[in-house]
């Protein structure tokens, strides 16, 4: 037990859904796992284990932004010896090719924030995805006929820029950057630090350069697409 959740020691299974929002995490727990039950929801940050196709698989939510991940994060791998942690969020879109309700596979996340950003110094430590993780859901999006893309995400500590639109993001945008979200830089960090695997999977909901998005009740309903391809990829881990 932890100050930020109370579940007892064997109540996570090995791998994990990590959403953002806590009600993504009550969705995918009432729509996809059997028998799911609650096992935290200290600041009503809700987590979960059930079976999926008959494996055990738990889904906890992080919050928003990467001190709140790293929070949870840290806690299932250190308290609960979680080993597959599979970021499942929402991301805004910064590349022409990205198409909203597309899928984003983080292969890397870049970063402007200080729990990444000179804590190498000299170096810049680059987080990347756990290969096997990422080739298995590239894998399975592909059997699926699922709309994907892999590559570098930003995951940024602001969701409001100074600039709008795609100005806020200075040179990334032309750098390959597919989409920005706020968590995965902390994810892979730590699972690089414990050894453990991780993966970011994101659906883009809202497109910096067309303005085109999705509202927050189809945000819910359209990202079922992301949730089975991170399941299956968990199971199979
Ligand atoms: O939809 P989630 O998983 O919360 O992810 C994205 O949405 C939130 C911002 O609206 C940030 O947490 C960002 O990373
Ligand atoms: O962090 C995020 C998530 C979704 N959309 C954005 O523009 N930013």
């Amino acid at each position: 037990m932890t100050p930020h959740n109370h579940a007892k020691p064997d109540d996570y299974s090995d791998a994990v859904l990590l959403p953002g929002d806590p009600l993504r995490a009550k969705w995918i727990a009432e729509n996809f796992l059997e028998s799911p039950k609650l096992v935290n929801s200290v600041r009503n940050c809700l987590g979960y284990t059930g079976t999926y196709k008959g494996k055990s698989v738990s889904v906890q939510a992080t919050g928003m932004g990467q001190p709140s991940l790293a929070i949870y994060v840290h806690e299932l791998i250190n308290t609960y010896g979680l080993k597959t942690l599979i970021r499942v969020g929402t991301c805004g879109g910064l590349n022409a090719k990205v198409k909203v309700r597309d899928l984003v596979l983080a292969q890397a996340a870049s970063t402007d924030s200080s729990i990444v950003k000179g804590r190498f110094d000299p170096f810049n430590f680059a987080p990347i995805a756990d290969f096997g993780l990422l080739r298995d859901a590239v894998e399975k999006a592909e059997q699926a006929g699922m709309r994907y893309h892999a590559g570098n995400m930003l995951s940024s500590d602001l969701f409001y820029h100074r600039e709008p639109g795609l100005e806020g993001y200075g040179l990334l945008p032309s750098h390959g950057i597919l989409g920005v979200e706020m968590e995965a830089a902390a994810l892979y960090t730590l699972a690089a630090r414990f050894a453990v695997r991780a993966l970011t999977i994101c659906t883009m909901t809202d497109c910096l350069i067309t303005g085109d998005e999705i509202d927050a009740d189809a945000r819910q309903t359209s990202l079922r697409d992301m949730v089975t391809l991170a399941l299956d990829v968990a199971i199979d881990s």
